[in-house]
């Protein structure tokens, strides 16, 4: 569903060439939900922004849906990302003048589809993410967690084929992060999307069954990690993802 071969990245400042992300190989299968785990700096958005089509790798190659997106001009990735691709971040990223429901409706109204079949969609993905009796409310009238409800809801409208949160339970205190987990892993199970959850926090990355890890722009093996809550193994157990990286990592926590 997902394959990255041989991605290497690097940003030119003048002269300088800065090498951020060093042969990274992972697939990830339909309808799983995996953690991309790195401390700050360690390559995680560069990383969500060339899976995202939104920046083309130095080197190697990106298949979603078994095509190779590097190779796809700008206007084919932007129809290419509105098909397959949904996002949910950290920010949540509504639209403050439009109500819940039509936040959600709107990846729909790009694609045309009739009033009428988005906003029962949207209803139903409203419903199914608890907060069916808000959709006539603005976003800044929910609480920080009813809006990422909101923003999972929208991400899903177009039965994208995978979906990035980028650090989607970063503003949200403890209790409303295991929500907005248990929601996304809900849904993953239902619907059998693919997410890949973007974190810092271990965590987060320790609910699901994968996890990759990223540390100064190469891929290690999780499965040494420590849990800092439990003082325990995560549960991940040795990687089955393909693709071993050449690194090994110790024993460790990311900050
Ligand atoms: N446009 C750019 N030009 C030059 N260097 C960059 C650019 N964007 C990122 N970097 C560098 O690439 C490395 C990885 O950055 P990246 O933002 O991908 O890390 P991250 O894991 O997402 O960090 P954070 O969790 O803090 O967002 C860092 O050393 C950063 O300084």
């Amino acid at each position: 569903m997902l394959r990255l071969e041989n991605v290497s990245h690097s940003f030119k400042n003048g002269n300088e060439v800065l090498k951020v992300l060093h042969n990274i190989q992972f697939e990830v299968q339909k309808g799983e939900m995996i953690a991309l785990l790195g401390s700050s700096g360690s390559g995680k958005s560069t990383l969500l922004n060339l899976m995202a089509g939104l920046m083309k790798p130095t080197e190697g190659h990106i298949y979603i849906a078994d095509q190779d997106i590097v190779k796809y001009g700008e206007n084919k990735l932007a129809v290419f990302r509105r098909k397959h691709i949904g996002f949910i971040f950290q920010a949540y990223e509504l639209i403050p003048t439009l109500t819940i429901r039509e936040n959600v409706e709107l990846p729909l109204v790009f694609q045309s589809v009739s009033p009428s079949k988005r906003r029962k969609k949207a209803m139903e993905l409203l419903e199914m993410t608890g907060i069916g009796d808000k959709a006539s409310l603005y976003p800044s009238q929910l609480s920080g967690g009813q809006q990422q409800r909101v923003s999972i809801a929208r991400s899903l409208i177009t039965e994208p084929s995978v979906i990035f949160a980028d650090e989607p339970t970063g503003n949200l205190d403890t209790k409303t992060e295991e929500e907005i987990i248990r929601i996304m892993m809900a849904l993953n199970e239902s619907m059998k999307t693919t997410f890949v959850i973007v974190t810092h926090e271990m965590e987060v990355a320790a609910q699901m069954k994968k996890t990759i890890m990223l540390r100064d722009g190469y891929l290690v093996q999780p499965e040494d990690y420590i849990t800092p809550a439990a003082g325990q193994r995560g549960p991940n157990g040795p990687s089955s993802l393909p693709g071993v990286p050449v690194h090994t990592e110790e024993a460790g926590e990311v900050s």
